[in-house]
This record gives C-alpha cells, sequence and structure tokens, in this order.
C-alpha cells in the first residue's frame, strides 16, 4: 500500500481520505505521532521525543520505564488451550514459527498436561518434535507434575514451566490438588529440572481474583510467588487469569509481592476481560517489571475459569511500547500477520485493537 497520510497544520500526519475511506498501516499510524518517521526511525524518534519533551522528567511515569521488555508469547498454549475448534497439529508449528520470526524471544509451545483435561494440547509431543531449537527464540512448556516434566523432557524440552494459583479453590479446579500439594509437585519438578539443567518458569494465578473466591488478598501472591522463587523458579509470572484487575488492585498486589520477590524476577499476565490490561501493564513497568506475558490475537481464556477472555494481545502489548519507545525487538507487522493466520483457522476475528484497526484499514482500501 503506497504512503496515504497527509501533514496537516499543526504538523501532525493524518491518514489521507481516499474514495471517502481512511487507509494506513500500523509503520503509518505510529509515523503519524512522531513527525513522519517510520519502523526503527519511529522507534527512536518517540524516544528522542519523550526526552526533549522533558515528560521523562517531569511526569513520574516516565522516569520508571524499561528500556527493553522481554515479551513472552503465550498464544500456541494458553491461547490456544481454550480453543474449541481443533487446531492441527501443522498449524500450531506454523503458528509457533511466525511467531519466533517475528522475533519474539519465548514462544511458550504446548503443555504436557492430560489429554482428559485439555484435549486441544494432546499433540504436545508432536509440536515440540517439529520444532527447531537452536535460534533465538526459546520454546518453554508447562509441565503440571513429574510425569508431564518426563514427557516433556523426552519430547525435547529445553525449558519448562509450573503453575500454581494463589486460590485455594482455582487449583482445585484447575489441576486437582490443593496449594500446598502443587507446591510440593512443582519442587518435585524443580528438583528434575535442576539436575537436568532445565530452566523452570513459575505462575501463579488468580493473583487479584479468582472465578470461584472472588477477591486474592496481595499476601497470598506473594506467598506462593516466594515458594515458587525459592524452589528455583527463575522467574514468576503473575496472572489475572480472569481479567478482572485494574491498576488500583494491581498495584498493591505487586508491592506484597516486590517485599518477597526481587521485581528483576517477575512477570506480569493480564487477561483483558475488562479491558484493563493495557493499563496495568503501564503501572506493573513504572513499578521496574520489564517482563510481559501476551497472546496472538488476544487468543485465550481458562478453560477452568468461566468469563476469563483472552490475554492481553501482543500487538497491542508492541504498539503500546513501540509509542513509549521502549525496545522489545519485535516485529508488529510480521506479529499482525500471524494473528490473521490463526484467527482464521479458529474461525475468529482477532480481538486486538491494532489487528482489527489493520484490518478494518485493509478491507475498506479493498471497496
Ligand atoms: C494435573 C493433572 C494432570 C492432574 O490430573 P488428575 O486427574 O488429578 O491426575 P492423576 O494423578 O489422578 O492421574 C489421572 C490420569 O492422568 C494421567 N496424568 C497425570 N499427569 C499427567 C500428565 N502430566 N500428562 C498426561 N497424563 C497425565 C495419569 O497417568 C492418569 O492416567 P490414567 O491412569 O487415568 O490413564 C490435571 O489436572 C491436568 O492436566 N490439569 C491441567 C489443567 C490445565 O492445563 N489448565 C490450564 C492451565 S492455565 C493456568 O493454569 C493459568 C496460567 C498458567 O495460564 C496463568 C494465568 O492465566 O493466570
Amino acid at each position: 500500500m503506497g504512503r496515504v497520510f497527509s501533514v496537516s497544520a499543526n504538523g501532525v500526519k493524518e491518514p489521507k481520505v481516499q474514495n471517502g475511506r481512511r487507509r494506513h498501516t500500523v509503520a503509518e499510524a505510529e509515523a503519524a505521532v512522531c513527525g513522519g518517521a517510520e519502523g526503527e526511525q519511529a522507534k527512536s524518534a518517540t524516544a528522542m521525543k519523550l526526552r526533549e519533551s522533558g515528560l521523562s522528567s517531569r511526569i513520574p511515569l516516565f522516569q520508571h520505564l524499561p528500556q527493553y521488555v522481554k515479551i513472552v508469547e503465550v498464544g500456541a498454549r494458553d491461547g490456544l488451550q481454550n480453543e474449541k475448534t481443533h487446531v492441527p497439529t501443522v498449524v500450531k508449528v506454523e503458528l509457533i514459527e511466525r511467531l519466533a520470526e517475528a522475533g519474539l524471544p519465548v514462544v511458550e509451545a504446548t503443555s504436557f498436561v492430560s489429554p482428559k483435561w485439555i484435549p486441544q494440547l494432546a499433540d504436545h509431543t508432536e509440536v515440540l518434535r517439529a520444532l527447531r531449537f537452536g535460534g533465538d527464540t526459546r520454546y518453554p512448556v508447562l509441565t503440571p507434575n513429574l510425569k508431564g516434566f518426563e514427557r516433556a523432557v523426552q519430547a525435547g524440552a529445553k525449558e519448562v514451566a509450573v503453575f500454581a494459583a494463589a486460590s485455594e479453590s482455582f487449583s482445585k479446579s484447575n489441576i486437582n490438588c490443593s496449594i500446598v500439594e502443587s507446591l510440593e509437585r512443582y519442587s518435585a519438578v524443580c528438583r528434575a529440572a535442576k539436575s537436568a539443567g532445565i530452566p523452570v518458569r513459575g505462575y501463579v494465578s488468580c493473583v487479584v481474583g479468582c472465578p470461584i473466591e472472588g477477591a486474592v488478598a496481595p499476601e497470598k501472591v506473594a506467598e506462593v510467588a516466594e515458594k515458587l522463587y525459592n524452589m528455583g523458579c527463575y522467574e514468576i509470572s503473575l496472572g489475572d487469569t480472569i481479567g478482572v484487575g485494574t491498576p488500583g488492585c494491581v498495584v498493591p498486589m505487586l508491592e506484597a509481592v516486590a517485599k518477597r520477590v526481587p521485581t528483576a524476577r517477575l512477570a506480569v499476565h493480564f487477561h483483558d476481560t475488562y479491558g484493563q490490561a493495557l493499563g496495568n501493564i503501564l503501572v506493573a513497568l513504572q513499578m521496574g517489571i520489564n517482563v510481559v506475558d501476551s497472546s496472538v490475537a488476544g487468543l485465550g481464556g481458562c478453560p477452568y475459569a468461566k468469563g476469563a477472555s483472552g490475554n492481553v494481545a501482543t500487538e497491542d502489548v508492541v504498539y503500546m511500547l513501540n509509542g513509549l519507545g521502549i525496545k522489545t525487538n519485535v516485529n508488529i507487522e510480521k506479529v499482525i500477520e500471524a494473528a490473521k493466520f490463526i484467527s482464521q483457522h479458529v474461525g475468529k476475528r482477532p480481538v486486538s485493537k491494532v489487528t482489527q484497526a489493520v484490518r478494518g484499514s485493509e478491507l475498506e482500501s479493498r471497496l
């Protein structure tokens, strides 16, 4: 598509109206807010604009933002695990490869859980075996117990994740055991992983709210996070599993956890049920966290959390981070292509605002 922006009187680029319709690409949308530059140029122009404007010294928000954010892509696992439409193994593998090509440093590939509980991921071994390891992208997999860990290692896993909850009822419905029992299982996984030289990531679900119990106390989240950290998890991802959090409850929760686990070891994992995920990510970044989980096309939900909608969309997160001049090394155009690819296969429109905006303008341009 050709350049379709015009410059308005105040110097801001605006989409040109063609045949009565507005057309734009993401690069052009980004360029529109940073004086014409596109791509990498646009990102450094944004960072420079922030410095020159003095915003970073005047507004506390901009004082503490990281220069780089690691995005952990969870679409192929958290995104697909809840999809009713069966997704063939080749499609999963192509999705994961597209996401790796987009520059995502971590693409969670699948789960070695019971196929009776999560039928969509029953092909975990085939998916993992089809992946080409050795590039810049890591492909961790979820393991709920030693059995899952051993199967994952046999299939070639080089990194695993364990998943506990801060809510007793959710733990029961998700993995059929109490929090204490789950931590015993994960401790065994961590010991086995240590002797195999395999890094383990730890999740805590329901960090602000539980679909069964309601509000969750920050202290409980901190307690579970600390236990996972002490048993050897290198990073603790804090999950708002049902997407009910706002900065009003996310900040106290993060403060409580940060007293027990170093901030540099924390990640955030927001579902976007109430449209609060980007706001929550922004406050987390401001508090020193620089690892964010997200899911291409905003796929996702949790089969054991009724009403949980998709994870925050990767392309929406990258768009915001680009706008803040924060590096991710992720190619947003390629993420959008991956979003369109997987959305076609699950028969849904991508819920991400960015992909909808781009898709909308493409459709309009064909009319
Ligand atoms: C944990 C279990 C396995 C317990 O399941 P269970 O039924 O209590 O297990 P069990 O030990 O009684 O065994 C029952 C059967 O499962 C088998 N089994 C036992 N373990 C495995 C295994 N690893 N892989 C394959 N099979 C397994 C085992 O061999 C046995 O087979 P059978 O004798 O009946 O033929 C089950 O509850 C399960 O798989 N749960 C996973 C549920 C799940 O994946 N939920 C979604 C995760 S998303 C999440 O938690 C949130 C997160 C991380 O995304 C963050 C956020 O969004 O906030």
